[in-house]
C-alpha cells in the first residue's frame, strides 16, 4: 500500500490558488522532499494530509484512510516548521509530556532522546538547545507510537551540514523500517543528501518529480569547463576550441550537455597544449532555477 496518495488536489483561498491539479505519492520506506519558494503551496499541501484543512477538490489517501480521520492520525507524525517548546522544561520532561498526551509512559522519553542523540543533554532545559538540538527534540516528538508516514516542515532549515547530515541519518534509519517521510524545504542544497524522489511545487503546480539524477538529466543545463592551459599556449588553446573566456592560463568553456564528449575530445586532442581540466556540472541552484522558473504544465 502507498502510504500517500494524492490526486488532482485544488485548493483555493479566495481567488488564491494554492494548489492547482497537484498529484503525489509517497511509497513505503520513500523520502520524499517538496520543494518550492515562498507561497508555492508547500504548508498547504501539509495542512490537507494532516486533515487541518479540507481540500476544494482531489483524492487524498493517508494510509488507506481520510486525512485527519482516527486510523490516518494514529500513524502520521508531523513536525512543525517552528516547532517550540516549553524553554523551562528539560528534554526528558518535554518529551514526558508529549508520551503521556499520546496515552503512553514517560520513561519512553529516554530512549527517543537517545535516538535522535540528545541523549546526553536529556536533563538540561530546552532554553538551553541550540536550533539543531530543538529541531531534534522536535523530531523525538515525532517518532512517539513509530509513525507511518511523517510530515516535515523544513526540518532541516538553519541546521549546519553536520546536524543536517545526522537528521538525515536518523531519516535514513526510519525510511528503512519502511515509514514515508515527506519533507518541504526552500533549497535542492538541503535536501539533496539523502532524499529519493524531489517533487517541486511552483505557484501550486507540479513542475517537476523525479529523482535528483532525472532532475538533472532533464533539465540538461550547459555544463562548463576550465581549461588549464600550457603557459603562452591560452590563446591558441582558446582559439582551437573555440571558447570565448579566457582568464589568464586558463580558458573557460560552455557546452550544452549533449555536447559534452566532443569537447572532451577536441581537449584531449590538443595533447600538450592542456595541462588540465576541470568540469563544472550545474549546480543545484542551477537545476531548481530551471524548473522552479518553468511555466505550469
Ligand atoms: N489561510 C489562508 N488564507 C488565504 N490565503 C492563504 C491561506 N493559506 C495559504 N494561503 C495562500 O496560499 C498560497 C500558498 O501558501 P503556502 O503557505 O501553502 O505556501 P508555502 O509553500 O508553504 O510557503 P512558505 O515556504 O512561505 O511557507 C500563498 O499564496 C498563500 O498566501
Amino acid at each position: 500500500m502507498t502510504h500517500l496518495i494524492l490526486s488532482r488536489l485544488t485548493k483555493t483561498f479566495g481567488r488564491e490558488t494554492a494548489l492547482d491539479d497537484v498529484s503525489l505519492s509517497v511509497a513505503p520506506g520513500e523520502r520524499v522532499a517538496l520543494l518550492g519558494h515562498n507561497g508555492a503551496g508547500k504548508s498547504t499541501l501539509m495542512k490537507i494530509v494532516l486533515g487541518l484543512i479540507p481540500a476544494d477538490a482531489g483524492r487524498v489517501e493517508v494510509l488507506g484512510a481520510p486525512p485527519g480521520s482516527p486510523q490516518a492520525r494514529a500513524q502520521v507524525a508531523y513536525l512543525p516548521e517552528n516547532a517550540a517548546f516549553h524553554p523551562a522544561l528539560t528534554g526528558e520532561e518535554q518529551m514526558g509530556l508529549y508520551l503521556r498526551l499520546r496515552g503512553q509512559s514517560p520513561r519512553d522519553a529516554r530512549p527517543l532522546l537517545d535516538r535522535v542523540g540528545l541523549g546526553s543533554a536529556a536533563t538540561r532545559r530546552i532554553g538551553t538547545y541550540s536550533k539543531g538540538m530543538r529541531q531534534r527534540v522536535g523530531l523525538a516528538q515525532a517518532l512517539i507510537g513509530r509513525p507511518r508516514l511523517l510530515i516535515l516542515d523544513e526540518p532541516t532549515s538553519g541546521l549546519d551540514p553536520v546536524s543536517r547530515r545526522e537528521f538525515y541519518a536518523i531519516l535514513d534509519d526510519l525510511a528503512a523500517d519502511g515509514a514515508a517521510i515527506l519533507l518541504s524545504s526552500h533549497a535542492l542544497t538541503e535536501v539533496e543528501a539523502r532524499t529519493d524522489r524531489i517533487a517541486i511545487l511552483s505557484r501550486g503546480v507540479v513542475v517537476a518529480d523525479d529523482t535528483l539524477a532525472g532532475l538533472r538529466r532533464n533539465a540538461a543545463l550547459p555544463t562548463r569547463m576550465q581549461i588549464a592551459a600550457r603557459p603562452g599556449a591560452a590563446d591558441e588553446v582558446a582559439e582551437a576550441l573555440q571558447a570565448g573566456g579566457r582568464n589568464g592560463v586558463t580558458v573557460d568553456l560552455v557546452c550544452a550537455a549533449d555536447e559534452k564528449l566532443d569537447r572532451l575530445g577536441r581537449i584531449a586532442a590538443l595533447g600538450p597544449l592542456v595541462e588540465d581540466v576541470e568540469i563544472l556540472p550545474p549546480s543545484l541552484k542551477d537545476i531548481y532555477d530551471h524548473y522552479s522558473r518553468r511555466e505550469a504544465k
